[in-house]
């Protein structure tokens, strides 16, 4: 159920990197329950914007707060207690090769938490089940799997804390049009049954439009004017067909556009 506070709250945030701005005045507040997936082309500061909500980038101006507290203001024990109510599903899952499955699922319970070896077990069991790998995968390496697979033990990994919110880094990136549902799936059984907040970095319109609430569009900074705002789009996805701005139907659709006549340009030039 989405309630109306926000948990998580970006308010005019700006990201620097020596000289290169990649965030301007981004405000978005997502209510706890949503799923917000965040889209845009390649370098508009998708991985960025996730990076700063969860604490790993620091904002050059504005404020991030997560359940109303900003990371700048907490000790490291506390940030280090305020990351585990976050799950991260990496791109292309992230796991550590030299780990089996069950040691990379394990991971983070081992790091934080003091629960028994039985409880954490009976734990990472439930959530195999939950995203539909059998026993067997336990003792493989990363390596052994296929792509789908690494990403649902990736999913697995996210929960085991029982996060109350999961950050998405193109969960379906390099997967068959098939697994991708099952990703996106699984992505909504998470949402429903652990009753998390999502924000979903993808770039594959379908998990847009199936899974998330409300859909976030993000514009390179180099392609706008000073006074521009930097989200081209903020709504449900059952709007992204409506909009009247042309960067956002040519996003949606695929369509490379006037970038074709820029590519023969710069060749030319
Ligand atoms: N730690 C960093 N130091 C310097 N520059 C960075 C850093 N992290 C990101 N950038 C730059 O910020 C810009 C945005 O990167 P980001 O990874 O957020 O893009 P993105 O929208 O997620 O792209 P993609 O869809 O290709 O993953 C890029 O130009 C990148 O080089």
């Amino acid at each position: 159920m989405v309630s109306a506070s926000p948990l998580i709250d970006l308010q005019n945030l700006s990201v620097r990197f020596g000289r290169q701005t990649v965030l301007r005045n981004v405000s978005i507040s997502v209510p706890a329950g949503q799923t917000l997936a965040v889209i845009g082309e390649s370098g508009c500061g998708k991985t960025v914007l996730l990076k700063t909500i969860i604490g790993l980038v620091q904002p050059t101006a504005g404020v991030v707060e997560f359940d109303g507290r900003q990371f700048v203001n907490l000790s490291e024990r506390d940030v280090s207690a305020q990351r585990t109510r976050f799950g991260f599903v990496f791109q292309n899952a992230a796991l550590f090769d030299s780990m089996t499955v069950a040691e990379n699922i394990l991971f983070p319970l081992k790091q934080h938490r003091s629960s028994n070896d039985a409880d954490q077990e009976r734990a990472m069991h439930s959530l195999l089940t939950e995203v539909g790998l059998p026993n067997t995968v336990l003792k493989k390496y990363p390596a052994e799997l296929s792509g789908g697979m690494r990403k649902r033990v990736g999913l697995a990994r996210a929960l085991i804390m029982r996060p109350e919110a999961v950050l998405y880094d193109e969960p379906t990136t390099g997967l068959d049009p098939i697994m991708s549902d099952v990703i996106n799936e699984l992505m909504m059984r998470t949402r429903d049954k652990f009753e998390v907040t999502s924000v979903i970095v993808t770039h594959d319109m379908n998990t847009a439009r199936k899974v998330a609430d409300r859909v976030v569009m993000l514009y390179p900074l180099n392609r706008l004017q000073p006074d521009e705002s930097q989200i081209l789009f903020d709504g449900p996805p059952s709007a992204l067909d409506a909009s009247t701005d042309r960067r956002v139907t040519q996003f949606i659709r695929g369509e490379a556009g006037d970038r074709m006549m820029e590519l023969s340009e710069q060749a030319g030039g």
